[in-house]
């Protein structure tokens, strides 16, 4: 987890990480004394199309995804099941503290997206505003707030009857 003190920002990829190119992208992306550090986070809001957009910056080829393989079976049932799920929603300040995911290996993505970001209790943003590097960006997708209701509902519904609830899942389930 990031110290206190904000020195966490000048953490090394253990090994293992995958490697970041040391490039820069829009100016965001560190490298050299300070080390990587995640420099672009997307961070909401919930069915606001965050999927899309993720997609898409990680066309850019000096954006790089977050490495999501650990083995969390010694992980807390409820952080196994939300923190780092897949490459989009990482949820570290809001979830992943103190359970084992590795902060320094995820600083070799430049990227954390995690709607869950944008609700947080204050102490959690205090942490994430101490760990992160002054130049990082947050980037707040926003919606039609009654579209992205009735999506969240339609999520939340087709969650409880067990349906598919993405498009991808709709489109896979069809196949
Ligand atoms: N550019 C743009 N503008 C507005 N809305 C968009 C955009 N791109 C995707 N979408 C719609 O966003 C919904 C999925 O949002 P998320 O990917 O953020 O969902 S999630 O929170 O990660 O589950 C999902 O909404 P619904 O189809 O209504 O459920 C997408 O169709």
């Amino acid at each position: 987890a990031p110290a206190d003190d904000g020195s966490s920002a000048r953490c090394t990829l253990p090994d293992g990480c995958p490697p970041v190119n040391g490039s820069q992208w829009v100016g965001v992306v560190s490298s050299g004394s300070l080390g990587p550090v995640p420099s672009l986070l997307l961070i909401g809001t919930r069915k606001g199309g965050t999927t899309s957009l993720s997609k898409q910056l990680l066309l850019h080829p000096h954006v790089l995804a977050p490495n999501c393989a650990y083995d969390r079976s010694e992980w807390p049932v409820r952080a196994a099941r939300t923190t780092c799920v897949w490459d989009k929603e990482v949820r570290y300040f809001s979830r992943g503290v103190g359970v084992g995911l590795d902060f320094c290996c995820l600083l070799g993505a430049v990227r954390i997206g995690s709607p869950d970001y944008l609700v947080m209790p204050p102490e959690k943003i205090a942490l994430m505003a101490r760990s992160l590097p002054a130049h990082a960006r947050l980037v707040a997708m926003l919606r039609n707030p009654a579209d992205r209701f009735y999506s969240a509902y339609n999520m939340g519904m087709n969650e409880r009857l067990g349906n598919p609830s993405t498009r991808d899942e709709q489109a896979a389930a069809a196949t």
